[in-house]
């Protein structure tokens, strides 16, 4: 699907405090429909916090949120409902049930919001989304400590994508991956992006992820958005984060993988 300029997500004025700690100040940020959205910043510049509050988990002290037009902090059952089936998760580390099979896993959040599917069908679709995932039919039996930490990621995909949502979270996909699991997995998320039309809210320390499939990225510093563009201008902003973190060495090595994995499509 191509990317379009209507907004799925919409953050205005975005206040989030933790006791003395103001962590965003006024944040604006506009996600567009079937883009894959980077977030970058520093550490501790509030990415997950952001990511929590767009989806309601989180209540921040001010400012308004609209994910396909449900309000994360209004509290009805309605817009909570709307986000929890519109939208899937893939957490930091996989956050799998452990003492569930992988197939299990998968199967919770079919049961939790469709529990007029029966077993049967249900444990198929499961199946469906693991081999979407990348990972071998057989897996759905495994527990979560059977797998590698880039299988657990992709269960946790499977997991992320078994309500068909439009709109996919990722925080830090790649984080703990060696750059061979980083860049399979990143080519995953960009199959899935295309022939799902999926939007994609991508946090991410992984330059190489940000060059090859983040259509724009916004960079978090100063409690806000800095700059949310197509990597290119990105790089122009002249923020001495933005500078460190794109002109470095490791940008530079990613900047030429990027490049050259265009030239072979
Ligand atoms: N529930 C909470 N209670 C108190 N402080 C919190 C809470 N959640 C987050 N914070 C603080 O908010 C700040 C932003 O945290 P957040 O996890 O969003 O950072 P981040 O940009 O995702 O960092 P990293 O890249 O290291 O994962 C941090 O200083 C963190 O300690």
């Amino acid at each position: 699907m191509q990317p379009t300029n209507d907004a799925i997500i919409k953050v205005s004025g975005l206040v989030n405090r933790f006791g003395d700690q103001l962590v965003h100040d006024k944040l604006d940020l506009e996600v567009r429909r079937g883009e894959i959205q980077g977030i970058v910043g520093g550490s501790g510049t509030g990415k997950s916090v952001l990511m929590r509050s767009i989806l309601g988990l989180q209540t921040p002290q001010e400012g308004e949120i609209r994910v396909l037009g449900f309000d994360p902090r209004s509290g009805r059952a309605a817009d909570r409902h709307g986000i929890e089936t519109h939208t899937g998760v893939l957490f930091q580390d996989g956050a799998l049930f452990s003492s569930l099979t992988v197939g299990e896993n998968v199967e919770v959040p079919l049961k939790e919001h469709h529990p007029e599917i029966p077993d049967r069908l249900r444990e198929e679709l499961a199946l469906l989304k693991v081999k979407l995932s990348g990972l071998a039919g057989e897996t759905v039996s495994k527990l979560p400590s059977q797998l590698s930490g880039g299988m657990r990621k992709r269960a946790g995909l499977a997991r992320a994508l078994a309500l068909d949502p439009p709109l996919l979270f990722l925080d830090e996909p790649t984080a703990g991956l060696d750059p061979i699991g980083a860049s399979a997995f990143d080519e995953l998320i960009e199959t899935l992006q295309e022939s799902l039309g999926l939007t994609v809210f991508l946090i991410t320390h992984d330059l190489d992820t940000l060059y090859r499939i983040c259509d724009r990225v916004a960079v978090l510093a100063e409690k806000r958005v800095l700059v949310n563009a197509p990597i290119e201008e990105v790089e122009r902003c002249d923020h001495p984060w933005v500078q460190e973190y794109f002109h470095g060495p490791r940008a530079r090595a990613a900047q030429s993988t990027a490049r050259k994995d265009k030239k072979k499509d």
